[in-house]
């Protein structure tokens, strides 16, 4: 048995890997952190937890957390990760970051998007962790960047067309919906019940938001060539789920026919993507609770643009569920396990 801290358990991305870590038959949970509610049992917090996972919160101290664990999730802030993370990797455990501070590979685009990096030595080795691009890296990983929940959608819809050199990568557009737990859980006005339940709104418009330099990063690799994006997320009102709809002029002739079959077989061996049949499209109902990205594409002839539709959760494949499949790599468990069966149908 592995043993497993989690740094930020009192927060929704710590919530679901408590969730996700308590059904998996290798690991054991041994640390769980939070600095506002440090002394109080987990299962406090989260009621759900209750009989499954009754560790009490303990603040964050780096020589601590490392001595009881073999292996920590940092489900912190950007920033906040970057304080620690090089502490557990000189005790000798592996890190899988679920925030931004690790997944760009230049420090200096960092700088430009959030805050002078405090360890830019450790960008060159931390491994991109999308399993569906850089699987054999992870494996052999010190650190782990797991993506964010924009990018995860975004580049699993790109990867197959971009792959195929089948559209222009000047022309994408992707418009994403996501859920309000992806804000996390920190008490914010933006947050509020009555500030979202009633509308459907656009945040970051007009390339400031910061996912945008992360999707670029990893598109302008599968492309070879630099690929600049209109990124705009939205914000829904839903707990949990993120839509995409992506727009890209092909470069050629396609049927919606041919791009179904693209898609099948490049992800004929992926666990948890799932493309579509052609004429279908996916919702974000059908991944909630699930590690599944769903993918559905289609050409609109009478404008000439293909149309990718991708649908993930945003708490599962968009973060605790990618790093529980990001650590099975590392570990050398199946990918899949622990991550099974966990789909809820509506
Ligand atoms: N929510 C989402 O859908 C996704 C989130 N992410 C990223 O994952 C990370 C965690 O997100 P999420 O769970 O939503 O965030 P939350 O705000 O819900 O939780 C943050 C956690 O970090 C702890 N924390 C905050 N500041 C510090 C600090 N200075 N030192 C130590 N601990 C601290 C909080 O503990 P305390 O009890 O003390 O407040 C809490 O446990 C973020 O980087 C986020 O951007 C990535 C993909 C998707
Ligand atoms: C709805 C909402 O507010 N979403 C967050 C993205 C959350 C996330 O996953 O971002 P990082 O992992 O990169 O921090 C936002 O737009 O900032």
């Amino acid at each position: 048995m592995k043993r497993i801290a989690v740094a930020g358990a009192s927060g929704y991305t710590g919530l679901e890997l408590i969730r996700l870590l308590d059904r998996h038959p290798e690991v054991t949970i041994t640390c769980v952190t939070s600095e506002q509610s440090a002394g109080k049992p987990v299962s406090d917090l989260f009621p759900s937890l209750r009989e499954r996972c009754d560790l009490l919160l303990e603040p964050l101290d780096p020589a601590t957390v490392a001595a009881k664990a073999d292996l920590v999730f940092t489900a912190l802030p950007h920033q906040s990760a970057m304080v620690v993370v090089p502490a557990f990797l000189a005790a000798g455990k592996p890190v899988v970051d679920l925030s931004a501070d690790y997944r760009l590979h230049d420090a200096a685009v960092y700088g430009q998007w959030y805050e002078p990096h405090k360890n830019p030595e450790l960008l060159p080795e931390a491994v991109y962790g999308l399993p569906e691009l850089r699987r054999e890296a992870i494996r052999s990983a010190r650190l782990v960047a797991n993506p964010g929940c924009y990018p995860t959608s975004i580049i699993l819809g790109l990867k197959p067309l971009l792959a195929a050199g089948l559209i222009d990568p000047a022309s994408i557009i992707a418009d994403s919906a996501s859920g309000v737990s992806g804000a996390g859980r920190s008490a914010k006005v933006d947050s509020l019940y009555c500030e979202v339940n009633e509308g459907y709104k656009a945040y970051g418009v007009g390339g400031v938001h910061r996912h945008t330099p992360e999707i670029e990063q990893e598109l302008s690799l599968l492309a070879g060539r630099e690929v600049v994006i209109t990124f705009t997320p939205h914000l829904v009102p839903m707990d949990r789920g993120i839509l995409s709809t992506i727009y890209a002029t092909p470069l050629q002739k396609v049927t919606t026919e041919e791009l179904a079959t693209l898609y099948a077989e490049t992800y004929r061996d992926e666990p948890f993507v799932r493309p579509l049949p052609a004429g279908r499209f996916p919702s974000t109902a059908f991944v909630r609770g699930s590690n599944f990205c769903d993918i559905g594409v289609t050409v609109d002839s009478r404008s000439n643009r293909i149309i990718v539709i991708s649908a993930i959760d945003n708490l599962v494949k968009g973060a605790s569920g990618q790093a529980v499949q990001n650590m099975n790599l590392l570990c050398g468990y199946p990918e899949t396990l622990g991550l099974e069966g966990l789909a809820l149908y509506p």
